[in-house]
């Protein structure tokens, strides 16, 4: 057997187990693989983006760096390449192949293959042309260029691709890392989510796992950063972030506190329960949005950032939300203080403190939820201590590596 089908049986591994007939079905997905010529050529690849030239560079990720590039065929790629020296990046690198060989909907990226040869390892995605939305909407040059009507479209396309992930695909799969920057946007400025470095794959009918955290600044869940508790409402919280970024124009990780709000949720949160939540709407957008629509969207994204991950909606829920007027829908409380070194040196590790875990003296979480796992907590506390001062210190990209 060559070496990349040994890599494809390794990246098939993980759904042995949950197949009557397992090996046929990793042959059968050897088999789709090869007819969908799923493994690229390096040399390929070499041609594709003028051997790796610097103009074709699109960016750089926690990954590595990502090129644009040209098949023969006439199909636009970008390729991911593996950072050499990064054992990270291989754990990522494994996991997003396994991950995205397994989806296909219209809100995710699609990977087109990958390529193994000696030490580099490669990702080739379709090219998606107008890149991340970090790029246009936090750009004050180009965020014009997402009036409200893309910005909602975009709002819906992304709640449909996280139903997608959390509900339709094979496996439950939480992404763990939904942020601006892994929102792609193709000509007609349908997102994509992007970057399955992280995602996590449950079996059948678990609802949440214990697990060490990983994720961005400014986005992760209370729940996850503090106890490393990873549920579906993880990806929830992060999608109300980006709502309300979407909506405000604003960075939540860069906001500049305003009065007595400390994030971009707070300031939300306090305009909307003094009845002017429209206060935060991008100037870009303003004088033509629907605000009706707005409010809806507003209330959607605080009701997905709520302190309690059991008082937050699901993606379906979120989905069916979309299309209603306002009135119908819950009043959302208090949000959650997403993952920020600051919320951690305020807590002693291994506390039980409910109320000091979620950060809110009223807040609704329930103690059930929080001291399940203590002993996880703890453990988990210390790893993302130590990850939250390698991110801001050498991670560029605020992230937290990702270490199980
Ligand atoms: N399929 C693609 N089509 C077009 N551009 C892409 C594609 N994939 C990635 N890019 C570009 O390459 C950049 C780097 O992507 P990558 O996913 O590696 O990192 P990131 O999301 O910016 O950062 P991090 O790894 O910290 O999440 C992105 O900002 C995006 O603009």
């Amino acid at each position: 057997m060559n070496k990349s089908k040994n890599f494809f049986r390794n990246l098939v591994k993980p759904f042995r187990s949950n197949s009557s007939n397992v090996g046929e079905d990793v042959e059968d997905l050897e088999k789709i693989a090869q007819q969908e010529q799923k493994s690229f050529l390096f040399d390929t690849l070499v041609a594709a983006t003028k051997d790796f030239h610097p103009h074709h560079k699109l960016g750089e990720g926690g990954f590595g760096p990502v090129y644009r590039g040209k098949l023969d065929d006439g199909r636009e790629i970008a390729v991911k390449k593996l950072s050499q020296n990064s054992s990270q990046g291989k754990k990522e690198f494994e996991n997003e192949a396994k991950v995205l060989a397994r989806v296909q909907h219209r809100n995710i990226v699609n990977l087109l293959g990958y390529c193994i040869h000696g030490d580099e390892k490669l990702l080739v995605y379709e090219f998606v042309i107008n890149q991340s939305l970090d790029k246009v909407l936090f750009k004050p040059n180009r965020k014009e260029e997402l009036d409200w009507k893309r910005r909602y479209e975009i709002i819906t396309g992304i709640a449909r691709g996280l139903l997608y992930l959390h509900n339709d695909s094979h496996n439950r799969i939480i992404h763990r890392d939904i942020k601006a920057s892994n929102i792609l946007l193709d000509d007609k400025w349908v997102p994509k989510i992007a970057d399955f470095g992280m995602a996590r794959l449950f079996p059948e009918g678990e609802t949440h796992v214990n697990t060490r955290v990983a994720g961005t600044n400014g986005y992760m869940a209370p729940e996850y950063v503090m106890h490393g508790q990873l549920s579906v409402k993880a990806d929830v919280f992060s999608f109300g972030v980006l709502v309300l970024e979407l909506i405000s124009g604003q960075k939540n990780s860069s906001f500049s506190s305003n009065g007595d709000a400390r994030n971009l949720l707070e300031w939300a949160y306090k305009l909307y329960k003094k009845g002017k939540g429209l206060e935060i709407m991008d100037a870009a957008i303003a004088p033509l949005a629907p605000t009706e629509q707005v409010v809806i969207c507003i209330q959607i994204g605080l009701l997905c950032v709520q302190s309690d991950p059991k008082v937050r909606p699901d993606m379906h829920r979120v989905v069916i939300m979309l299309s209603k007027k306002p009135g119908h829908l819950d009043e959302p409380m208090r949000p959650g203080i997403p993952g920020t070194r600051y919320r951690r040196s305020r807590l002693p590790y291994g506390s039980s403190s409910t109320a000091g875990a979620s950060g809110f003296s009223n807040s609704h979480s329930s103690e059930s939820t929080f001291n399940i796992n203590t002993n996880t907590a703890t453990a988990s506390a210390s790893v993302s201590t130590s990850a939250h001062a390698s991110s801001s210190n050498s991670d560029p990209h605020g992230k937290r590596p990702m270490k199980s």
